[in-house]
């Protein structure tokens, strides 16, 4: 859907990016990760043709974007930034209709694309006549990133949105945004510092240093098959949470020694795309003292009782064979 072809900009004598290669397909959630000043914003703005690129081409569904009215363009792919991009004389109700003023929406229709987008991100409707320095920084965070949605852009272009809030708040919104069907539906660029919040929100992750992309592929491929001393130093401080995070139940089912029962079966729960973290906290969540959990694998008809020993040793053993 994106395809980013030997793309370079070099601010003067200062090369931000060089020859960068990069696909995104559609429905895509993309990480931008990398070291201070490494081109994610830069890459990121050239998307949408805020920074216009010095040598190479961008383009979206086939169609290069320096040949397109970039007013349009803009329009067409939602971008949140970090704060203080809401309009401060603007209430929130004007700052989420922005563009569906642009683009000529009748006013009942904007009403109630703004009252339901309110409603999803859990901004109560009585906000509606607030302006900016009202709201708290993860209010305001919320009334941008439904701004970004109002017109439900296919493509959403986000620059560190959640770098401003607080762990908490941060940790809250993002899990809700995670939970929209707009987050699931879209192709997402989004450029972060946080190696676990990339992690956890990426089925690709683009990591880049000095202007050059290093490697691109799903976090767990990151993890376990690096590219250079690099990638294998860049995350190695949160190697632990992220691998606890990237392992499914379905890579450790061959390697768990739970005692298998039938009788179980229907109770268990399916082992979908549960991590190795999901299982941990099932273990805190679940009744007093439990003792095991029961799972089933959909695929081999199978269910087991697994002990948080069993897990362990799984994920021991798993790692011996994906040594980093
Ligand atoms: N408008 C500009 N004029 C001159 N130099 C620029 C400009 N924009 C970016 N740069 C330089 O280009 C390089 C890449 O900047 P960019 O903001 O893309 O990095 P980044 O990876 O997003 O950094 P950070 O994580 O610190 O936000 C940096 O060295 C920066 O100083």
């Amino acid at each position: 859907m994106i395809s980013i072809r030997q793309v370079s900009k070099s601010f003067g004598a200062h090369s931000a990016i060089e020859n960068v290669d990069l696909n995104i397909a559609e429905g895509e959630h993309a990480v931008l990760l990398g070291p201070s000043g490494s081109g994610k914003t830069t890459l990121l703005r050239m998307i949408n043709g805020l920074v216009v690129p010095s040598a190479g081409t961008i383009s979206i569904n086939g169609k290069d974007i320096q040949e397109q009215p970039q007013d349009e363009l803009r329009r067409r792919i939602g971008y949140v930034l970090q704060r203080n991009s809401l309009f401060p004389h603007y209430t929130v109700e004007e700052n989420i209709s922005v563009v569906p003023s642009l683009l000529k929406w009748n006013k009942q229709t904007t009403a109630q694309r703004v009252r339901e987008l309110m409603a999803k991100l859990h901004l109560p409707e009585k906000y509606l006549s607030r302006r900016p320095e009202e709201l708290s920084g993860g209010e305001a965070q919320r009334v941008n990133i439904a701004r970004a949605l109002a017109t439900d852009p296919p493509v959403l272009l986000m620059d560190e949105p959640f770098s401003a809030l607080d762990a908490i708040t941060r940790k809250s919104i993002r899990e809700e945004f995670m939970r929209l069907d707009e987050f699931r539906k879209k192709t997402i660029i989004m450029v972060s510092h946080d190696i676990q919040e990339a992690f956890s929100m990426a089925n690709t992750v683009v990591l880049l240093r000095h202007g050059k992309l290093v490697q691109q592929g799903m976090p767990s491929e990151l993890l376990y098959n690096p590219a250079n001393d690099f990638v294998k130093d860049f995350l190695s401080n949160d190697y632990l949470k992220l691998s606890l995070g990237v392992t499914s139940i379905d890579d450790l089912w061959n390697y768990l020694s739970g005692e298998s029962g039938d009788e179980e079966g229907l109770s268990a729960e399916p082992v979908g795309d549960t991590t190795l973290w999901n299982a941990m906290e099932r273990f805190q969540h679940n009744t007093e003292n439990c003792q095991f959990i029961t799972m089933r694998h959909e695929y081999y008809g199978e269910s087991k009782r697994i002990t948080w020993s069993d897990l362990m040793n799984a994920y021991r053993l798993h790692q011996n064979d994906n040594q980093r």
